[in-house]
């Protein structure tokens, strides 16, 4: 059954088109603007990645570990998703984030399992349509399942066989790894050992070193957790819930002590945008209702050993929970999110809730008395008690202070978390801005051919280089075009340059840029805000982004017919923006032109439109060019309105054609751009490699009693794939 299966991964840090078709950066036509030569190699025709010879190992891994966005993803609705199915009165069952229907793949529609959910075997998430058959483990997306379903009403049913059935769940977790990959998962596995067969004093020693003695061996064995002495690395499994088999493990390591703070780094196999374990999934029974998620195995360990109730950890940390997931925890009407105790905990579990549904969703307010669950059981607090003093996700119509104290007391505690990531090419604009935060609007205006595109995307550019999802919605400069300005700020040099010289170099520097959390809508010209925004959604939900850049609103109008009143065309649509930044924690900048006029000093007023938009954002940001007072390229930014702390200021920008690239000012004590990152000679060498390997931890978060975060980690990615980091 072909074309079935679609890979579904949250973080896919490729350069991809989310709206049709695939811009890889091997793209035919981004190598024919980047330079007249003919594409390298291989890459004939419309999203082949181009290898050259030097990167076939390289990609020959990545290609297998990195999924592509195999199809285009069209905005679905539910409304869509309802229509069809009743309309070929195919029965539904609602549930949180899935409607659940008979599995076309089963014969007649049965399941296994536990009454209505074994017969209503089949997910759909209700967001992007994709699904998952439980018993059968075929997934895809909603075109797939369309498709499918006319097939079995054309033709009967096309059930599996149970050897087809597991031959398809097999398939699925082969293909999550090249061949030696499985291999070494089982090696590792296999060299390591259970705790009830590590000598007394070794695994108290290893306990401490985790901060988990009092996490029993009962309760490690339970789980299947292991020791990998090689590394020193604590082991958690991830087995199938279909197979049984061991798909790939979790290896957390304690990099060093300093003082009273633990260091930890964790590794999985396969890497983070495969791996997606819910650990602890196999000892769930289909009785169970009510669970608890937490951000960290340790902590899973902690609250079923303390408390009894199923517990689950999110795959990747708190802040990750791949869509392909959501079936998995559909059975549970309670979830308990206790993430951790840190902000960027607390904000996940906030989102998370609304992904799962408010209104099944409890969440545990950090605090001294309600640390993460870990913390909790080594000082002897009651996890029962903290998991009874949980709040409701469900947003209350009526609050007292009293439910805000703590959020207000949490604010003013970590007031430099919540300003924001901070630009590292900007000083000036934290200074006035303080930092680029999730949920707000920003507004930026300039004189025609300014640079108000090149800004931003610096701009952008470096935020999204800290990780920050970026999706780029171009209305008038090309992605390709866009692209190239891009890759030539980040490389800081002009690789059409030295393509012809060093082919390899540059391919190696578009391996690195697609590595970037980066996105790209394909409509260009006018366009409904309604796919806009649905195409949005979808990004958000799938590939967590936390920024969208609209350039520009004019264009994204377009000229409507002239009977349309245009500033009320364009305040309706500018409501929009700012009801999603704020519905779904997105930050949005959108470029304005300014009105028709002389554009010498612009200032808010001069904004295209009626007063709206100035009047909901946050931010509105003036590109002001000098070039008539300074007679040279200078630019200044004028930030006439910031909503967070109410400063407004002004600064200088110089402007290097070369890299495309602005810098503030010399008089203004520059400090200069940060050189361009480092270029790993080897970008995956043999997993069996990876776990002996040190991270060249650039900052290192730091837990310290009682485990308070005091930083967080900045950790070479690059030099190790398949790593993560992560506070304990
Ligand atoms: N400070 C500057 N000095 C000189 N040239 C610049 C400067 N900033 C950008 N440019 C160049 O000017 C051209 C237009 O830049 P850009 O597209 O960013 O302007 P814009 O304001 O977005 O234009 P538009 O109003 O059409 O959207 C580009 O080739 C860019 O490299």
């Amino acid at each position: 059954m072909n074309g079935l299966f679609v890979s579904h991964c949250r973080h896919l840090s490729v350069v991809k088109c989310i709206h049709n078709g695939q811009l890889t950066f091997s793209h035919p036509s981004v190598w024919a603007h980047v330079s007249n030569l003919k594409p390298p190699p291989g890459s004939q025709g419309s999203g082949i990645r181009a290898v050259s010879p030097v990167l076939t190992h390289l990609r020959g891994l990545r290609n297998d570990a990195l999924p592509t966005l195999e199809d285009p993803i069209n905005p679905v609705t539910i409304t869509d998703i309802r229509k069809f199915l009743s309309c070929r009165q195919v029965p539904i069952q609602d549930g949180y984030s899935c409607l659940r229907i008979p599995s076309p793949f089963e014969a007649s529609g049965r399941g296994s399992g536990a009454g209505d959910r074994g017969r209503f075997g089949l997910y759909i998430d209700k967001t992007t349509g994709s699904f998952l058959c439980m018993q059968t483990q075929v997934e895809g997306s909603w075109e797939d399942l369309k498709d499918h379903v006319l097939l079995v009403q054309k033709e009967g049913h096309t059930a599996l066989s149970p050897q087809q059935v597991h031959r398809k769940a097999r398939s699925i977790e082969n293909r999550l790894y090249k061949e030696k990959e499985i291999q070494e998962v089982q090696k590792i596995w296999e060299a390591s050992s259970a705790f009830v067969d590590i000598q007394k004093e070794e695994a108290e020693h290893v306990k401490t070193m985790f901060s988990m003695s009092k996490i029993s061996n009962a309760t490690l064995r339970k789980f299947g957790v292991k020791f990998y002495r090689p590394t020193q690395s604590v082991v958690f499994p991830w087995f199938s819930p279909h197979t049984h088999r061991l798909v790939g493990i979790k290896l957390v390591s304690v990099r060093e002590h300093a003082g009273t703070s633990d260091l930890y780094t964790q590794l999985t196999l396969p890497r983070p945008a495969w791996y997606h374990n819910l650990f602890g999934l196999p000892l769930i029974r289909p009785s169970d209702s009510q669970l608890v998620l937490t951000g960290h195995e340790m902590d899973t360990l902690a609250v079923n050993q303390a408390t009894g109730i199923p517990s689950l950890t999110l795959p990747c940390g708190p802040s990750c929970l791949a869509p392909v997931l959501l079936p998995y925890l559909e059975q549970f009407s309670k979830v308990t999110l206790w993430l951790g105790e840190d902000p960027r905990s607390w904000e996940a579990s906030r989102e998370l809730s609304c992904r799962l549904g408010p209104s099944r969703c409890w969440l545990v307010r950090p605090g001294e008395q309600q640390p993460r669950p870990r913390d909790a059981l080594t000082s002897r607090l009651n996890l029962s008690g903290i998991l009874r003093n949980t709040v409701p996700a469900e947003p209350q119509a009526l609050v007292s202070f009293r439910q805000l104290r703590q959020d207000v007391l949490g604010e003013m505690k970590n007031k430099d978390r919540l300003a924001g990531v901070k630009w590292s090419r900007f000083s000036q604009l934290n200074q006035i801005l303080k930092g680029h935060r999730r949920g707000e609007l920003t507004v930026l205006t300039g004189p025609t051919g300014s640079g108000k595109t090149t800004f931003i995307s610096e701009c952008a550019l470096d935020l999204c280089t800290q990780g920050v999802g970026t999706l780029w919605g171009s209305f008038e400069m090309s992605n390709v075009r866009l692209a190239r300005v891009m890759l030539t700020q980040y490389t800081q040099s002009r690789l059409e340059e030295t393509l012809e010289r060093q082919p390899h170099l540059c391919h190696s520097w578009a391996d690195h840029f697609q590595e970037l959390p980066l996105y790209f809508m394909t409509f260009h010209g006018p366009k409904n805000i309604k796919i806009v925004l649905e195409t949005m959604n979808h990004a958000v939900y799938l590939y967590d982004i936390s920024h969208v850049i609209i350039d520009n609103l004019q264009f994204m109008i377009g000229q409507e017919s002239l009977h349309v009143d245009k500033f009320a065309l364009q305040d309706r649509i500018v409501r929009a923006f700012r009801q999603f930044a704020s519905r779904a924690g997105c930050h949005v900048t959108l470029i304005i032109h300014p009105r028709k006029e002389e554009e010498g000093n612009l200032q808010m007023a001069s904004i295209f439109g009626s007063a709206k938009a100035a009047q909901e954002a946050d931010n509105v940001l003036i590109l002001q060019d000098c070039t008539r007072v300074s007679g040279t390229s200078r630019r200044r930014i004028q930030v006439v309105k910031n909503r967070y702390d109410g400063e407004v200021g002004t600064f200088s920008l110089d402007f290097n054609k070369t890299t495309l690239s602005f810098t503030c000012s010399k008089e203004e004590n520059a400090r200069p751009p940060p050189p361009p990152p480092r270029l790993q000679g080897k970008g995956s060498g043999e997993s069996s490699e990876f776990v002996t390997k040190a991270l060249e931890l650039k900052e290192a978060a730091t837990w310290t009693k009682p485990n308070k975060i005091v930083k967080r980690f900045k950790v070479n990615y690059r030099a190790m794939p398949y790593v993560d980091s992560v506070g304990g």
